[in-house]
């Protein structure tokens, strides 16, 4: 007697959806003054995104930029208003499981907003991943590795500090590489506080430079030229213009690296297309999203320029959606400067990240593998009521 197989019907499974957005500004003061040539922070402002889905998972994402509206278009406030006016109904009722298709609905919707974009895209992902149990690197393709070197900046704004400050990092065995913020000072005071640090650092430590666009391309053209001389290997930014960045390129022996000038892919295909840079710095948030980062780093790739990590001193959920990324590059030939949580004063993770030898360590548990210390960051969200933690408790 033969059994005829009864007709298997699948359970109808629904999708989870997104049913609530949740945004919040954490704002934490630096452990000094951190001097750019287009700002002095003295604390982060971390714009903070939640996104709560039907199936009961919660993903966490972070808009920062820094210094306001002094680096770009976005500050955290205004990335606030965007997602809780525009992305979260455009968010609501929609399938969660779908990140990249959910994401292309919203550039239908809503044009540039890069860094908030970026902001619900890692949220999107940290969900997708908790309910998969996959880290987000494994939902971007597969990472290719669980440490990445981080360089530390020092921008304290005086040159005996600095160096102090580099001669600590050196001690702990937390960074080697160093990043120089430069450009508010005339070139021959930036070139000598370059130089001094060098010199005092030697073979120990490599010296890198960021003028955040703070220079003519004359005043490039001979810092450069002096910076080589000084031992420092790499150059960020010297000036706005990618033509500029172009004509500048290969003329002096240290390398050339593109931050403020990319801003997604397009311009990465630009800046490869006219040769404008030897290293570009990725970071998410200028890229508009992980998923953009990573094609910015594939046309690196492609074009044979060299890749570093980059930051917008993001706390540590965009620090570790940046992480997560990065990962994933096959080429990572600069490292990164993802340090933004140690420039923090406090933590606000349930459990701290491991910075040791040199490196970050990305982890692992499902998402972006972090959790939120949620009294932390509910002592320091702006206007919130404010509960004092004290030992008595
Ligand atoms: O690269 C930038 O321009 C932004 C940032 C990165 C490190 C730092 O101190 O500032
Ligand atoms: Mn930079």
């Amino acid at each position: 007697m033969s059994t005829i197989p009864a007709p298997h019907f699948p359970a109808a499974t629904s999708s989870p959806v997104v049913e609530r957005v949740e945004t919040l500004l954490v704002d934490v003061p630096t452990i000094r003054p951190h001097r750019l040539s287009v700002a002095t922070m003295n604390g982060q402002s971390m714009m903070l995104v939640k996104v709560y889905c039907s199936d009961g998972t919660i993903g966490i994402g972070e808009g920062s930029t820094i210094g306001g509206l002094a680096y770009g278009g976005e500050s955290p406030e205004g990335m606030k208003l965007a997602i809780d006016t525009y992305f979260a109904p455009a968010l609501l009722g929609e399938d969660a499981a779908r990140v990249p298709t959910l994401m292309a609905r919203l550039a239908k919707r809503i044009k540039e907003n890069r860094f908030a974009r970026s902001a619900v895209e890692t949220a999107l992902f940290d969900a997708q991943g908790k309910r998969l149990g996959l880290p987000v690197s494994e939902l971007l393709g597969g990472r290719r590795r669980d440490r990445l070197p981080v360089a530390w900046t020092l921008a304290s704004g005086d040159t005996a500090r600095d160096i102090a400050e580099a001669e600590s990092m050196l001690d702990l065995r937390r960074h080697r590489i160093f990043k120089l913020k430069i450009g508010a000072r005339t070139l021959q005071e930036d070139i000598a506080h370059v130089a001094a640090i060098k010199r005092a650092l030697g073979e120990r430590a490599a010296v890198r430079v960021d003028v955040n666009m703070a220079w003519s391309e004359t005043e490039a053209a001979y810092g450069m030229a002096a910076l080589a001389d000084a031992g420092c290997e790499l150059v960020e930014q010297p000036v706005a213009s990618t033509a500029a960045l172009a004509r500048l390129m290969r003329r002096f022996p240290v390398a050339l690296m593109a931050d403020e000038a990319l801003t997604g892919p397009e311009s990465a295909f630009e800046l490869a297309r006219i040769g404008g840079a030897d290293v570009f710095a990725v970071k998410i948030e200028q890229s508009g999203g992980l998923s953009n980062a990573q094609r910015v780093a594939a046309i690196a790739d492609a074009a044979g320029i060299e890749l570093y990590g980059g930051t917008m001193l993001e706390g540590p959920v965009g620090t570790i959606a940046s992480a997560q990324v990065f990962a994933t590059f096959a080429n990572l030939q600069r490292g990164t400067e993802l340090f933004g949580p140690l420039l923090l004063t406090e933590d606000i993770l349930a459990t701290p990240l491991d910075y040791s030898d040199f490196e970050l360590t990305v982890p692992d548990a499902p998402g972006l593998g972090i959790e939120l210390d949620e009294d932390r960051v509910a002592f320091f969200t702006r206007n919130a009521p404010r509960k004092t933690i004290s030992l008595a408790e």
